[in-house]
């Protein structure tokens, strides 16, 4: 399998996925597989239509709005510093860039619902528990109901990545059962004084990808040619892009491209769901993409510890914790930033 055949790309491609929910025996199913894995090869993100979310993504933009227009006193009642697994509220400036500039948004991160007495809580895995909540009429629900709506596409798509890898197609949701997969709820505000400031500065997402609603343009893509190119803004589309494991899984051949987001003058909100596999799952080349010398089997990652230590070396709290001796790093951790396109050719400049 050659890995740098990339062609160079100047747009995104738009790709109908309603054969893909429809499943294998639909007859437009092979042709959007392939369209689907030749933009994961070559281009890393794609424009995802006929997903059928629209109804669920207005509530969760209603239920976003609301949310954010609290003040500030109620919203810090879950501030994500309260969550033993990285749940709530994350108020201007909790998040570090690695150049020192703040993104210009505040967030809400949410991910699977477990009780406490789940046995992959109480087996005290990371980034596996509760959410927070705050007391905020039909938020919950909202919310809630977009999760498992995007989550369950999600696992679409993954099933399709494996088939446009010519693998079994359940080769990846083996490794689905309770994903520390996070959804969050972003808020970048009108800001007329945005001049000069990343709205989020460049980077390549952590896990195996990313299906994004945004709700007003300014995403920004990291092309072949070392230009940054926008992702033109459709209301319809969900934005897709391959995060670092999916790279890391294929060797390449699907490409965790960087992205940005322009500074923003307008008030934007954008909800990623960040798709990836349980905690404790190995993700080292796959054979059939391993290269001639063999030598992959060192960059093996467990997911959640690729993660978490991502995340830790980017939030103030977490920073925090680890000063004061209450946590630690992930030992066989990658170095923050050491997977993706951009960075063998760009210094790092952000957390997410
Ligand atoms: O706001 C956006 O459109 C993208 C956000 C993003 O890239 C991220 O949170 O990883
Ligand atoms: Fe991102």
């Amino acid at each position: 399998m050659t890995m740098n055949d990339q062609k160079s790309f100047n747009e995104i491609p738009t790709l109908d996925v309603a054969p893909l929910i429809a499943g294998p025996q639909d007859p437009a199913y092979s042709d959007c597989v392939r369209t689907l894995a030749d933009a994961a090869h070559h281009v890393g993100f794609a424009q995802l239509i006929g997903h059928g979310l629209e109804g669920r993504q207005a509530r969760l933009l209603d239920a976003t709005r609301r949310f954010f227009a609290l003040p500030e006193a109620e919203k810090m009642q879950v501030y994500i510093g309260n969550s033993d697994n990285h749940r709530g509220y994350v108020p201007f400036g909790e998040e570090i860039m690695a150049s020192g500039i703040p993104d210009t948004k505040e967030a809400f991160d949410l991910s699977l619902d477990l009780p406490p007495e789940h046995p992959a809580v109480k087996a005290g895995t990371p980034l596996l528990g509760p959410n927070q909540w705050p007391r905020l009429e039909g938020f919950r629900e909202s919310v809630m109901d977009y999760y498992d709506a995007v989550f369950a596409l999600g696992k679409v798509i993954f099933r399709a990545f494996a088939v446009g890898l010519g693998q079994d197609p359940e080769l990846f949701l083996r490794y689905v059962s309770t994903p520390p997969s996070q959804l969050r709820l972003l808020h970048y505000p009108n800001n007329e004084d945005a001049v000069d400031r990343p709205g989020i500065g460049e980077h390549t997402d952590y896990e195996c990808f990313t299906l994004l609603k945004p709700t007003a343009p300014g995403l920004e893509v990291f092309n072949t040619d070392g230009e940054w190119i926008s992702v033109p803004y459709d209301p319809d589309a969900l934005v897709l892009n391959i995060g670092d494991l999916l790279e890391l899984w294929t060797n390449g051949y699907y490409v965790a491209t960087s992205h940005r987001v322009r500074k923003v003058r307008q008030e934007r909100y954008a909800f990623p769901l960040f798709f990836t596999v349980d905690y404790h799952t190995e993700v080292a080349p796959l054979e059939a993409f391993k290269d001639a010398a063999g030598s992959d089997n060192a960059r093996a990652v467990v997911s959640g510890e690729h993660l978490r230590a991502q995340t830790m070396q980017s939030f103030r709290y977490m920073l925090e914790r680890l000063q004061r001796g209450e946590a630690s790093l992930p030992t066989d951790a990658l170095p923050y930033y050491s997977l993706g396109r951009e960075a063998e050719t760009l210094e790092p400049q952000r957390s997410r």
